[in-house]
């Protein structure tokens, strides 16, 4: 007989550890990723970067303080990052149903299952860790009781260009705020990067990445390149019509993980797969300009190769733990993006002064916008 309870991770290199399912009964399969951030997992489950991927949260205990309500329709209220939750599936080690929270008005296993997402517990997080750690990021199968692996009968992402479509708006949304305007090209963006302009005063023009964005960008004060799952090299187009702005474009240009790496290939730069990423909320980097570390939150699969970077860009941010880059800029131009997460959500709020910085020079130089400074 079929017990609804039991589940199995199965991983490419043949490991199957087996557990309890707490989410949906529903096999599933993707790149099997870790992130070490003590909390956050509502913030993190409805990260659109996580698309695809089957995600391991390292800290042990999950699930004690709930879930809040749904937001209503259009809303981008925290601490949703999106309308839905991303991830194809969950893995940790204990899970916690009986939640204790004054916001809370059901369990993460209720949210989980009401949104058809597999989750598993009573797995040793820390060990599979280590394997994913040394081995590098693996497929892996989530697997209720009654499926055996069969390779293709589980649901999997592809991340072909409808998954790169699907998590962008599908038609621009407008979030009126103040004079300054800033064009976000959403690639599967975080609300609170919208929360995060809101709040400084700005209005967002919200375009998916697919729109045509130079008639929109002549209208803004600045642009901002959105996180985003996937490899960046699948974005083809969104590169070229970076790469289209770049040549012309007088007014600041920002990135942020995806964006970092979108920007650095449209100047003409490469990325690489890192062998495990980047994910949590204690990510050290460094400021090379400035000498000054900062802790980030991150959510990364990929990173920018600095010695690919052409003359007129540089190194920004470097990463304490692994030396790899966090950060570029144009040595010439207001362009310059972030490997990490200024709008952490979760996480530490030590790098959200670039949102300031960034909507003051949008500030600075929307009136003379046709002579940039520094300009060759
Ligand atoms: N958070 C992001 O934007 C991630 C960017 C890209 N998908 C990566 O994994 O590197």
């Amino acid at each position: 007989m079929i017990n609804p309870y039991r589940m199995k991770l199965v991983l490419e290199d043949g490991t199957t550890l087996a557990g309890t399912s707490f989410g949906a009964p529903r096999a599933v399969t993707g790149e099997v990723v870790f992130n070490t951030g003590m909390t956050g997992y509502v913030e993190t489950l409805t990260d659109p970067s996580y698309r695809g991927q089957i995600l391991t949260l390292t800290y042990p205990l999950v699930g004690s303080y709930g879930v809040p309500a749904p937001r209503a329709p259009g809303s981008i209220a925290a601490p949703y990052e999106a309308d839905r939750i991303q991830v194809q599936g969950l893995i940790v080690q204990s899970y916690v149903e009986r939640y204790s929270h004054h916001a809370a008005v059901r369990s993460l296993g209720a949210w989980l299952t009401s949104e058809g997402i597999p989750a598993i517990t009573g797995i040793d997080t820390r060990a599979l860790t280590r394997k994913l750690r040394e081995a590098g990021t693996m497929k892996g199968w989530l697997l209720p009781d009654g499926h055996d692996l069969d390779r293709t009968s589980a649901h999997a992402v592809d991340m072909k260009e409808e998954v790169f479509r699907a998590v962008a708006p599908a038609a621009p949304i407008l979030y009126e705020g103040g004079k300054l305007r800033v064009l976000l090209v959403d690639v599967g963006a975080k609300d609170n990067i919208v929360r995060s302009l809101l709040e400084r005063g700005a209005t967002v023009d919200r375009v998916p990445w697919h729109a045509p964005l130079a008639e929109r960008a002549a209208l803004a004060d600045g642009i901002l390149i959105s996180n985003g799952p996937g490899d960046p090299k699948d974005l083809g187009p969104l590169v070229a019509q970076i790469r289209a702005l770049l040549a012309h474009y007088t007014r600041p240009i920002f990135g942020i993980c995806m964006g970092n790496q979108i920007l650095a290939l449209a100047a003409g730069g490469d990325t690489f797969k890192l062998p495990y990423g980047h994910r949590g909320v204690n990510q050290p980097v460094q400021d090379l300009l400035t000498r000054r570390c900062y802790v980030t939150s991150q959510n990364h699969g990929y990173a920018v190769r600095n010695d690919s970077l052409p003359a007129d860009w540089e190194p920004w941010f470097v990463n304490i733990n692994d030396g790899t880059n966090e950060g570029i800029r144009s040595r010439v131009r207001p362009f310059f993006s972030v490997q990490f997460h200024p709008e952490a959500s979760p996480g530490p709020q030590d790098a959200s002064y670039l949102f300031d910085d960034f909507l003051r020079l949008c500030g600075a130089m929307s009136n003379h916008a046709d002579t940039p400074r520094g300009a060759p």
